[in-house]
């Protein structure tokens, strides 16, 4: 499936375009991810931001191919490049495909909020980082030994000629979350995507992570995709930033762009609800009115309407919003999206 002729710019690894993603449950159909497109460009950081329940990992699963079984519905375009000119067609890859399970854990790395999702208990880190490397490069098992050590050392774990011989669970979270890391990193991944790495520790070691894969990113090249609830995690570490809500990207740019001139409701109300450098601190938060709304029961129109503070009751909840452009980076999906006022908090 690696096509000869190539659709992609040489600098685009990955470009995701109306990618949607719905669940069977008893009470209905949920619309997890609606018509979502985004890209990542060769070496850059993604900062994929949104409440919980945005789609934000069933959008990355996706990419990984790994959907769950009551998925009903499963279609977009998904197109991975990690060569100029060798663009390879994931959508519609089943989760077993010998073309996924390739590029998984080589071309493309994962780390999750819980390193133990992908670390087993019942085997030393060193056995797990070695076998990945074993199935996907051609080397002896005491190259992959001598790799699983160095690669332990590159993500600042102490000992690691000790520790490729501990088993998870004699780690501290920081540490095991390092090891998973290495683990991601074994072979030299164009693509790493991180769903909430950081969002269980505590926020020294928080940022000691950050720091870890921000250096990584810098000395490997490689592009990552990072997903939060955390508007201050994207400003430290992401380029561009994609705004998630109800299944749809609703804002997209640069990071300055999303910082300094939003254009979305939603990314303002978001951005109002964490605190900034220079606030004073006597200045109170904003939370976003009311709740995520059920997945079963869409709100017609532009679905944040019912919790924008602009809304123009006629217009956003009848109308599906268009996306409108506002440079080669920013776009929103709003009616009022450039008419907005022009103040923010
Ligand atoms: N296997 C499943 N069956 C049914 N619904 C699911 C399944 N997995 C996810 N969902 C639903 O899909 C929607 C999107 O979920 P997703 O996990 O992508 O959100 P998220 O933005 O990553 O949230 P969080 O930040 O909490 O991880 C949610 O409504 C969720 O309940």
């Amino acid at each position: 499936m690696t096509n000869t002729t190539t659709n992609l710019p040489p600098e685009r690894l990955l470009e995701l375009k109306d990618v949607n993603v719905q669940f069977e449950l008893r009470e209905g159909t949920v619309r997890a991810v609606n018509g979502v497109s985004y890209h990542v460009n060769r070496g850059e950081v993604l900062g994929i931001v949104g409440e919980s329940g945005s789609g934000k990992s069933v959008t990355v699963r996706s990419i990984m191919r790994l959907l769950p079984k009551n998925t009903s519905r499963d279609d977009g375009s998904i197109l991975f490049q990690p060569k100029p000119g060798e663009e390879i067609r994931i959508d519609g890859l089943s989760s077993k495909s010998k073309k996924i399970r390739d590029l998984r854990g080589d071309a493309i790395g994962m780390i999750f909020q819980e390193p133990m999702t992908a670390l087993s208990p019942v085997h030393t880190i060193g056995t797990q980082i070695m076998r990945t490397i074993l199935l996907h490069r051609n080397c002896s098992k005491k190259e992959a030994r001598e790799r699983a050590i160095e690669l332990l050392r590159k993500v600042q774990l102490p000992r690691p000629e000790q520790l490729v011989d501990n088993y998870p669970h004699q780690l501290s979270g920081g540490m095991r979350q390092r090891a998973m890391i290495a683990l991601a990193l074994s072979c030299d991944p164009v693509l790493l995507i991180a769903d909430e790495p950081t969002t269980a520790l505590d926020v020294t070691t928080e940022a000691q992570i950050l720091d870890l894969l921000r250096e990584l990113q810098a000395e490997t090249g490689m592009s990552i995709i990072f997903i939060t609830h955390n508007f201050g995690v994207v400003a430290d570490i992401a380029d561009r930033v994609a705004v998630m809500y109800l299944g749809q990207v609703v804002e997209t740019g640069t990071v300055d762009d999303i910082f300094y001139n939003p254009q979305h409701p939603y990314t303002r109300a978001l951005l109002q609800s964490v605190p900034r450098l220079g606030q004073s601190p006597v200045h109170r938060l904003k939370t976003i009115p009311g709740m995520v709304p059920d997945p079963f029961n869409v709100p017609r129109g532009c679905t944040f309407n019912p919790r924008c503070e602009f809304a123009v009751q006629g217009t956003c909840n009848v109308e599906v919003p268009p996306l409108v452009r506002f440079s080669d980076d920013q776009q929103a999906r709003c009616h009022l999206a450039g008419k907005l006022p022009q103040e923010v908090a």
